[in-house]
């Protein structure tokens, strides 16, 4: 487990900026030492603000988009195509815009289709997928032993949501209880759609790095429960750490109500 750091920028526009050129240079480094790099997106306002910032940004052209490896936390259980699901909003910020090999990324499945309306059968199945993408590095945890195991993801991103949920691991929910599986189907999240898939908590941790992007006025209660000792079952957020890193991204609303003592001044 690492312990949360904190950047704080001045506000979402040049938080999502920073970001993107922080995840640019953690994807090359990635390809530099390990031929590939696997990144885990996220949803969300702060999620797509951050791809519409990598799109725009002229040092995107620095990554060797074919050596990239695309998985998600969470999505909305809706139908291919839906403008609600993650996956469409990400190929919309950024994804047609880049050269990718389709085979390496992985959105999880839309209802309708193969799952028809059964989320636990599709999360069943993106585990399966994880599983099979878990190479000699792959982290195991007591947790994934029974489950299976999940790639040492190199960044995973979550969202915060004004509830402290993560990914759609929603505060009380069974989901955010599941120890031993990677993935799961979310029943009556109480934010639309109520039926969603996501990662656990402990496919979460497996990944090296953690990022939480929180920018706005309405992430400030959440930041502040979350970064305040409070437990993950009630706010998921405080459950999302790296194996080596748990970086929270934020900007000056969202980290308003935070004790100063929690980061340093202003970073930019
Ligand atoms: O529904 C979701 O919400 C969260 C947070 O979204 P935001 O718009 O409040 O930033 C997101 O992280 C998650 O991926 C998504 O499915």
């Amino acid at each position: 487990m690492s312990a949360p750091q904190l950047v704080v920028h001045r506000d979402k526009e040049l938080m999502a900026q920073a970001a993107a050129a922080r995840l640019i240079t953690k994807i090359v480094d990635a390809q530099a030492a390990r031929g590939s790099a696997s990144v885990v997106l996220t949803g969300g306002r702060n999620g797509n603000g951050l791809l519409a910032a990598l799109a725009a940004a002229p040092a995107r052209d620095a990554v060797d988009w074919s050596r990239l490896d695309l998985w998600w936390g969470d999505e909305r259980f809706l139908p291919e195509g839906d403008p609600e699901r993650n996956v469409t909003q990400a190929r919309e910020a950024l994804l047609d815009s880049v050269p990718l090999d389709p085979a390496r990324v992985h959105p999880m499945p839309a209802s309708g289709g193969r799952y028809g309306g059964d989320a636990d059968a599709a999360a069943a199945a993106y585990a399966e997928e994880l599983a099979a993408a878990a190479g000699p590095e792959h982290y195991r945890s007591a947790a994934t032993a029974a489950g299976g195991d999940v790639p040492a993801f190199d960044v995973l991103m979550l969202g915060v949501g004004p509830d402290t949920h993560v990914a759609s691991l929603f505060p009380e929910l069974p989901a955010v209880r599941e120890t031993e599986r990677t993935v799961v189907g979310v029943h009556g999240a109480p934010k639309p759609p109520p039926t969603r898939i996501s990662l656990t908590l402990p496919a979460i941790r497996a990944a090296r790095e953690v990022w939480l992007l929180a920018a706005g006025e309405d992430k400030a209660n959440a930041a502040r429960i979350a970064l305040s000792g409070a437990g993950e079952i009630q706010a998921p957020a405080a459950g999302a750490y790296g194996r080596s890193r748990t970086l929270w991204l934020l900007d000056a609303a969202a980290a308003s109500q935070l004790p100063r003592d929690l980061y340093p001044p202003a970073s930019a």
